[in-house]
């Protein structure tokens, strides 16, 4: 999974340096700025919530599970964008999951409450 996010992130950081507004969707959410790009992940997130909850109770392969996992997709993909706007690196976030792993989510709240 990791290495379709770093292949995406690759293509998503090309499109920010030199992509054209006109013909690309990632050059144009650049274009119109940080305010667009934050519109778009709360715009995402909001439909995500509203997938998950119609997807509660449905089977793996029903349209409600389908839907969700696509505005997921959206979701991560916007949040990358929005990575990369503000020059951030994509792929710490993949290492922060991976220093992260293994460690108990309690544990790990703890050393952040410490640290
Ligand atoms: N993964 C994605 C991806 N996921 C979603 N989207 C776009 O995100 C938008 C989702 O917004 P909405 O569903 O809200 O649709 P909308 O109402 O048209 O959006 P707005 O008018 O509100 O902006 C749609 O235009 C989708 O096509 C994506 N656009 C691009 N990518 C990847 O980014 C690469 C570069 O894309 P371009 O910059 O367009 O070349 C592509 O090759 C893909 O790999």
């Amino acid at each position: 999974m990791s290495n379709m996010l770093i292949q995406l992130d690759r293509v998503l950081r090309l499109r920010m340096q030199q992509g054209d507004a006109d013909s690309s969707y990632v050059a144009s959410l650049h274009h119109k700025g940080l305010n667009k790009i934050l519109e778009k992940v709360g715009e995402e997130a909001t439909e995500l919530v509203l997938a998950a909850k119609d997807a509660e109770g449905a089977a793996p392969d029903s349209e409600a599970h389908k839907a969700m996992i696509s505005e997921t997709a959206d979701l991560w993909f916007h949040s990358l964008v929005m990575l990369n706007h503000l020059g951030a690196d994509s792929r710490a976030v993949l290492d922060e999951l991976g220093r992260r792993f293994g460690l108990s989510g309690l544990e790990e709240k703890a050393s952040r409450s410490q640290g």
